[in-house]
């Protein structure tokens, strides 16, 4: 699938790491220099991007394992939805959930975006629905562990 792009940065194009890879990893768009984040501090932070998603298309913003395991970042909104018709730049809601200060670089990855097909629904009002094993149980109703 081919989707236009607008690349504000000057850093390349989101690429897939490894041939199979399902996510493309975004990377800071920083002119202005480093932005740290004291810990719980959350900012939105700009990727150069705006893009045209098909309609029928999402894409999701996703954080990467690697900052999180090793400086517990991540994303406020994971995963931060973008909609076909946002023209806008994307951009990722970091929070940094150590205790350390971490100092985002310009260019640096700082998550990843996976491109999923959606659907589009109507709603069909009932009185009631119909009947399962599991009826309304939830939230450990089987049993922990
Ligand atoms: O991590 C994100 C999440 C969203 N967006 C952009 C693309 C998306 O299409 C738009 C709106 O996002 P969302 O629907 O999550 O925001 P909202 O809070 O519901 O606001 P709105 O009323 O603008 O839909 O913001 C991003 O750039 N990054």
């Amino acid at each position: 699938m081919h989707i236009p792009v607008l690349n504000h940065s000057r850093h390349p194009l989101p690429a897939y790491q490894t041939p199979h890879a399902a996510g493309l990893d975004l990377r800071a768009h920083l002119p202005d220099g480093p932005v740290t984040l004291g810990p719980l501090e959350r900012q939105l932070i700009p990727t150069g991007l705006s893009l045209e998603i098909p309609v029928g298309y999402e894409a999701q913003v996703r954080p990467r394992s690697g900052l999180a395991v090793k400086h517990g970042i991540g994303l406020v909104n994971s995963p931060g939805t973008i909609d076909a018709d946002y023209r806008g730049e994307i951009r990722v809601l970091l929070v940094n959930l150590s205790n350390e200060p971490f100092v985002v670089n310009d260019g640096e990855r700082i998550a990843q975006l996976i491109v999923a097909k959606h659907e589009t629904i109507t709603w069909q009002p009932v009185e009631a629905l119909s009947e399962t094993q599991r009826g309304a149980g939830g939230y450990g109703s089987t049993g922990i562990g």
